[in-house]
């Protein structure tokens, strides 16, 4: 079985080196010059700088590339898989394809395997998520992810194909947990951020964490997962990692929050826009969320730091 990573971000480039550790693999970059680049110096220094590509991966600009490959991980932003999808829909429509991104899509609500199913409808859908910095797969550091596939036998497939030495991969058929999980802990590690860059405590922290998770089961229930999807690597596992480190983007950028100083807005941050849509969506469905709903009005500057932590505080008192 062979492998196309697409999309030479920092997760694309460090899933394609950590594959081609096993069989040859493929990188495609849409930047032409940009993928030369990185063929020759064998390095991607714009997005995952000091992490070598092996000889054993090939880095491309050619869509011709796509037919060659059975199963296709895409790694491409959340908010542009749509388009993505639609553009390169003849040679995608019957691949088996592995969503890669973690979020919601601002203009319908709808998280990347349903995305997915809806831009390709005649392809297999999978999702690769759980707690990984892009650095710590590209340095061949453990790690161990979520694979979400219905069906189960094509899920055993790529388990064993996507699994490495160091990179080890559970399954499930849940891939409406597995996609709520990994989009929704990004909207808490921005509050997380901000009470940490705000000077709240390490308490404050841990309140939102245990209340976010509450929040990310809500909407997943209502949705249909499986509340132990939620547990698991793709749930509370990407969100301990996610709320707790620095090396998070969603993290940094609720610092800069708390701190009111301003973030690089070329950074890629999916629980941005996660926020948003996902405060849309609950309110349709009549879910409280409310630690999503002020991460929203923080990002739109409706409120202060200050102000969020009190409105917090100031809720109705209720049982656990
Ligand atoms: N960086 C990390 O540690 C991890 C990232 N992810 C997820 O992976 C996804 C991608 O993130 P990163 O690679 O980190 O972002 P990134 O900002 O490093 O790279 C995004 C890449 O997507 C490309 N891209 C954007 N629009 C495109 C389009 N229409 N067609 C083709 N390529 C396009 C850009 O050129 C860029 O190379 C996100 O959903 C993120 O949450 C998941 C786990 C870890
Ligand atoms: O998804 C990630 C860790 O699992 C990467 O987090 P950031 O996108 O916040 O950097």
């Amino acid at each position: 079985m062979s492998v196309a990573v697409l999309g030479a971000g920092a997760f694309g480039t460090a899933l394609a080196i950590s594959l081609a550790r096993k069989a040859p693999a493929t990188l495609w970059c849409r930047d032409e010059a940009h993928a030369a680049e990185m063929q020759a110096s064998r390095e991607n220094t714009r997005r995952l700088p000091d992490a070598p590509l092996p000889v054993s991966l090939t880095v491309t600009s050619d869509t011709d590339c796509f037919e060659a490959h059975d199963v296709i991980l895409l790694a491409v932003p959340m908010q542009k898989m749509r388009s993505f999808l639609v553009q390169h829909r003849a040679a995608l429509a019957t691949k088996t394809l592995v969503a890669c991104c973690k979020g919601i899509e601002l203009d319908t609500g709808l998280g990347p395997v349903s995305v997915l199913r809806e831009a390709a409808p005649e392809a297999t859908a999978a999702l690769l998520t759980g707690p990984s910095f892009a650095a710590d797969i590209a340095k061949g550091l453990p790690t161990a992810l979520t694979l979400a596939c219905d069906p189960d036998e094509t899920g055993k497939m790529l388990q064993s194909s996507l699994s490495t030495d160091n990179l080890r991969l559970y399954r499930t058929t849940d891939l409406v947990g597995a996609e709520i999980g990994g989009a929704l802990k990004n909207v808490i590690a921005i509050a997380c951020g901000a009470v940490i860059g705000a000077q709240l405590g390490d308490s404050a922290r841990a309140a939102l964490m245990t209340r976010g998770y509450a929040e990310m089961q809500r909407l997943a229930l209502a949705r249909g997962a499986r509340p132990e999807t939620l547990a698991g690597l793709s749930g509370f596992g990407d969100l301990t990692l996610t709320c707790g480190s620095e090396q998070s983007r969603n993290f940094r950028l609720g610092l800069s929050l708390g701190r009111g100083e301003v973030f690089d807005p070329s950074i890629t941050v999916e629980g941005a826009a996660t926020a948003r849509a996902t405060a849309k969506a609950a309110q349709v469905m009549g879910l409280e969320m409310p630690i999503t709903q002020t991460v929203t009005n923080l990002l739109d500057q409706r409120l202060t730091i200050a102000d969020a932590a009190d409105q917090l505080l100031k809720r109705p008192l209720k049982e656990e």
